[in-house]
């Protein structure tokens, strides 16, 4: 990676009881002002993806996380930026939408229903399948 390339990293925060995934509307820019993501953000020089995105998640949710491992696709958003997303368990904390329009909890149908009726950032759509499928997976233990 050379120095001017920049991560993105987005949070995939599953409550594996209820079987639901937070997502996170976006304010601004724009072009995606509306639409739901991952809550996230970039990351900054000399930090790692885990650490920014928990610093992310403490500035956007008010929450602490533990972070866990990547789900499977990358997106180029532009030449030099790429989207990552990284399984993100909460800790300590409700979430709270401190800069974003709202929050939602929802299910893996609710889910690809969104990113078929274009509710997501379209980046956003390339994690449906894997997250569609461990959301319909029974409950671990
Ligand atoms: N956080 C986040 N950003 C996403 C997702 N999908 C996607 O295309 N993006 C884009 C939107 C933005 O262009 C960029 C991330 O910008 P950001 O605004 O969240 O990050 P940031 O707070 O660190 O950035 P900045 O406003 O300080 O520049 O990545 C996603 O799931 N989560």
């Amino acid at each position: 990676m050379t120095p001017d390339e920049r991560i993105v990293v987005a949070g995939a925060i599953v409550d594996h009881e209820r079987r639901m995934l937070l997502l996170a509307q976006r304010r601004y820019p724009a072009e995606v002002a509306g639409l739901w993501e991952l809550p996230g953000g970039k990351v900054e020089p000399g930090e790692n993806a885990e650490d920014a995105l928990r610093r992310e998640l403490a500035e956007e949710l008010g929450v602490e996380v533990r972070v866990g491992a990547m789900l499977t696709e990358r997106v180029t958003l532009r030449p030099g930026l790429t989207l990552i997303a990284l399984r993100a368990q909460i800790v300590t904390g409700i979430p709270h939408a401190a800069e974003h329009e709202a929050l939602a909890w929802v299910d893996g149908p609710t889910l690809a229903d969104w990113a078929r009726d274009g509710a997501l950032i379209p980046a956003d759509t390339a994690w449906v399948p894997e997250l569609v499928g461990e959301l319909g997976r029974p409950i671990r233990g």
